[in-house]
């Protein structure tokens, strides 16, 4: 048999809290292996192991333990199928359009292109079909172009996942409000959430956090439109959102408690709710995607669950938990969603959109 040649990968931002994820789900990955890894000028030239400070509860891998990290230009990325970026915002703009530019491919979980008409802004258990803006834009490119694909914000990945089904089955929905409790990994590593301030304590601001969770579901819960080649987002009329997000002493997994009411009358019961919730198999499972769960959705009855210790890690943190749905005083209902904001909402959700790349033949 013959040796199953693997897509080689590079990580941007390796060092943080996305890139240290990346290097853990891509250290045992069927059909990626870690290539390159690149940081700021701080970290290039050493190792790895020396240039990170490891902060998860899994070992760090061996495979990428003796990695010597380098700076982050398209140059030293010029063999790699796909680049995820876990950058700081404040670098990814220039850097990322730099590896486009010079014909890579790009997934990541930066802010600064999510709003680009010519970028998909892709939850891979939601809105995969969005990467034909991809397809159609470079099937009639005879030289090889880069291009690039954005993971949304980690909460609004979290709150999608179940509107999805939820809309697709009983249609617009005319009001939404979520309030998060969003986990320290959340806020990055460099510097970081500081005991002292997240100690006994609720932080109850995250900047920029509401606008985006407010934004970025009109653009993901939106249609890709084949005649025109774009993405149409929703309207405030078939979706609006109100969020409030604070920080928490969790350490991974963002929790939002959301209540919402259909625009249709009459609203369904809970258990059709749950139902829809709980039957929805996501388009990166159905094409065989290794790391798409079965169940994108798992939905719990116990009255004390989703609790981020305990059932971040459902589906490999590539599912949204959903638990405590039912009837609203003011709105038609209410429930609680957990979602791994490192995995599903960020290093995951771009290994998934690989996987779908390749699974499509786009790398
Ligand atoms: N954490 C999360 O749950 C989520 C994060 N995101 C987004 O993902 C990105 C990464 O977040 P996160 O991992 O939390 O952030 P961190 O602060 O933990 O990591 C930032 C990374 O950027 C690198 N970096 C900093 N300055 C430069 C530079 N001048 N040139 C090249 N690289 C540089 C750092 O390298 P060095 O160590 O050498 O300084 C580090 O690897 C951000 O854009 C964030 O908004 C999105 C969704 C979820
Ligand atoms: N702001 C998120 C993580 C993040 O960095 O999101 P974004 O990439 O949208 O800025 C959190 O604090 O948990």
């Amino acid at each position: 048999m013959s040796p199953i040649i693997k897509k080689k990968a590079g990580v941007l931002g390796a060092t943080g809290s996305v890139g240290q994820r990346f290097i853990l789900l891509l250290a045992e990955h069927p059909d990626f292996e870690l290539s390159v890894l690149g940081a700021s000028p701080r970290s290039a030239g050493k190792k790895y192991k020396d240039a990170v400070t490891w902060k998860q509860v899994d070992l760090l891998p061996e495979s990428s333990s003796e990695i010597v990290v380098c700076e982050c230009k398209a140059e030293y990325f010029a063999d790699c199928d796909v680049v995820f970026s876990g950058l700081d915002a404040d670098f990814a703009g220039e850097i990322e359009k730099e590896f486009v530019d010079n014909g890579l491919v790009i997934v990541s979980n930066a802010k600064n292109y999510r709003r680009d008409p010519n970028v998909p802004l892709v939850v891979p258990i939601v809105n995969v079909d969005h990467i034909d803006l991809i397809e159609n834009t470079i099937k009639n490119q005879t030289d090889k172009k880069g291009f690039q694909i954005c993971i949304s914000n980690c909460s609004t990945a979290g709150l999608v996942a179940p509107l999805k089904p939820l809309i697709e089955k009983f249609g617009p929905i005319e009001f939404l409000t979520a309030t998060t409790l969003q986990a320290i990994s959340g806020a990055g590593f460099s510097p970081g959430v500081s005991g002292i301030d997240i100690l006994d304590n609720i932080v109850p601001y995250i900047s920029g956090e509401e606008e985006k969770m407010e934004w970025e579901v009109k653009k993901i819960l939106g249609s890709y439109e084949t005649s025109s080649n774009e993405i149409k987002l929703l309207s405030d009329k078939e979706i609006k959102v109100s969020a409030q997000c604070n920080r928490v002493p969790v350490s991974d997994g963002h929790t939002e408690c959301i209540s919402f009411k259909f625009k249709s009358r009459p609203a369904p019961s809970v258990e059709q709710v749950k139902q829809a919730m709980s039957e929805y198999v996501c388009d990166a499972y159905k094409l065989g995607c290794p790391s798409a769960p079965p169940h994108s959705i798992i939905v719990l009855d116990e009255a004390n669950r989703p609790q981020p210790r305990l059932d971040r890690n459902r589906g490999n943190g590539y599912a949204v938990t959903v638990g405590r749905v039912r009837e609203d005083p003011i709105f038609d209902f209410k429930m609680v969603v957990l979602s791994h904001n490192t995995i599903i909402g960020a290093a995951g959700a771009g290994i998934l959109i690989a996987e779908y790349l390749l699974a499509k033949r786009l790398i």
